[in-house]
């Protein structure tokens, strides 16, 4: 067991693993990432560990169990501290699992009070008197109120995450932030008084968050988007340093698949195509018409691969996404599509792909167990909230580079730049 363990964590998506991951490294903190909770005890010496889960849109118990059984495992390995990481765009259906999994987690702890913020300010999400903005929309008017999962209707996430929970949910606005630790500290007590046991916490800027940060060493259990992480190694004595994102250098083919529908990710799979390289569309009709699509898919990367890096994409922008789902059903394109994608993976690390970008959250998920990959090295970011990665796999046993961006994440030439900047 490592004795060091100052926070574990656990994510509901993998691309919010590494984007965890990445804020708490660029901070200060060694951390390993786990694909799931792993079987043994961690073998690694690490300040945090972030364990990946792919619970953001299972059925809720699923998903409580799942997290109580990491808490479980991070417990056994001496964390003390813990972080229920979810998404900065709040994605939840009414059903949760943002707010089923918080109350499991603060039973099993015994905690009578947390925070609940998604503001990431870098990556242009904040948080206004408890109203979420992604860029200078409110997230109801934003992308995701298409999004095929968890579309998102409502900005105000006092009454998103009421309708989640049993508990009272309040606010700790801007104002008591701005005032720094200890009138946070004021309000929480304030809060506790009046039988709130969940607050969600206004952020708009970096600054917000490391105020708020020496606030919440006090609490047990924080759960938020990835932004708060930035102010909790300081709470250890800990400071930004480049020696925590270290990775060994890079080789072999390089590759993007992408299964996110999200705005940013199909801008970015449209300047690739502008860019004239190799990319391929893969269809979900002919997946669900029994097509082998994902061996077609590798005869045609096969043809591609040595002349540098190749997509396989199933983005699609809203109304045709919105076509397949009304011809498929959602949870079943979803699937079809994901184990598709993961299939294809696997055949182009199977064929000397040592790069590898994957894009979308649930599809990440799906890479990765496809790949068999039970730990996630972080290295340095690409873009906020996505850095690149270092795994072993079956499939690759020297190793691989891994980047798994989150669907709304990165400028739109993310898909060469990401390889750019491995080499540099
Ligand atoms: N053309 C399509 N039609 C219908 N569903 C699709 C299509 N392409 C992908 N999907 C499904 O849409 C979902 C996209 O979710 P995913 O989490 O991978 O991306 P994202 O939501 O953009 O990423 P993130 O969660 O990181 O923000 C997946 O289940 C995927 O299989
Ligand atoms: O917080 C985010 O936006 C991302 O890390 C994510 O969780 C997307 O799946």
């Amino acid at each position: 067991m490592s004795t060091r363990l100052k926070l574990g964590c656990i994510a509901d998506d993998s691309t919010g693993a590494t984007d965890l991951a990445n804020n708490l490294v660029r901070a200060g903190m060694r951390v390993v990432q786990t694909i799931g909770v792993p079987p043994g005890p961690l073998d690694a010496d690490v300040d945090a560990v972030v364990v990946a889960l792919k619970s953001r849109t299972i059925a809720p118990e699923d998903a409580v169990a799942q997290s109580v059984a990491a808490l479980t495992w991070l417990q056994a390995q001496g964390a003390t501290q813990f972080y229920f990481k979810y998404c900065s765009t709040f994605d939840s259906t009414a059903r949760g699992n943002i707010g089923p999994v918080t109350e499991a987690l603060m039973d099993a702890l015994d905690v009578p009070f947390t925070i609940a913020t998604p503001a990431f300010p870098e990556n242009q999400r904040t948080v206004f008197k408890g109203h979420l903005f992604v860029g200078d929309l409110l997230l109801s008017d934003s992308g995701m109120k298409d999004h095929p999962l968890t579309p998102m209707t409502d900005a105000n996430l006092v009454r998103v995450l009421q309708a989640q929970c049993k508990r009272k949910v309040g606010l700790i606005d801007y104002q008591v932030v701005g005032q720094g630790a200890d009138a946070v500290r004021a309000r929480i007590a304030e809060l506790k008084a009046q039988g709130v046991a969940i607050a969600i916490v206004d952020a708009v800027s970096n600054a917000d968050l490391l105020r708020l940060a020496p606030a919440l060493a006090e609490l047990p259990l924080l759960t938020a988007g990835s932004g708060v992480a930035i102010g909790l190694p300081g709470n250890h004595g800990l400071a930004p340093s480049s020696q925590a994102a270290e990775l060994p250098p890079a080789e072999g083919l390089q590759a993007v698949v992408s299964g996110s529908c999200s705005l940013a990710t199909n801008r970015q799979v449209l300047d690739f195509i502008r860019s004239g390289r190799p990319a391929l569309a893969i269809d979900p009709l002919r997946i669900a018409a029994g097509e082998d699509v994902a061996t077609k898919a590798l005869a045609w990367a096969g043809e591609h691969l040595a002349s540098g890096p190749v997509l396989v994409y199933s983005t699609a922008e809203p109304g045709a996404v919105r076509a397949i789902q009304a011809r498929l059903g959602v949870e079943q394109a979803g699937g079809l599509v994901e184990q598709t994608i993961a299939r294809i993976a696997r055949g182009l690390v199977e064929a000397g792909v040592r790069q590898l970008v994957v894009a979308g959250g649930e599809t990440s998920g799906a890479c990765v167990q496809a790949l068999g990959i039970a730990q996630l090295r972080i290295g340095g970011q690409i873009d906020p909230g996505v850095p690149w990665c270092h795994a072993l796999s079956p499939a690759a046993p020297g190793g691989l580079h891994l980047a798994l961006k989150s669907g709304n994440f990165g400028t739109d030439d993310f898909f060469t730049k990401a390889f750019a900047r491995l080499q540099g």
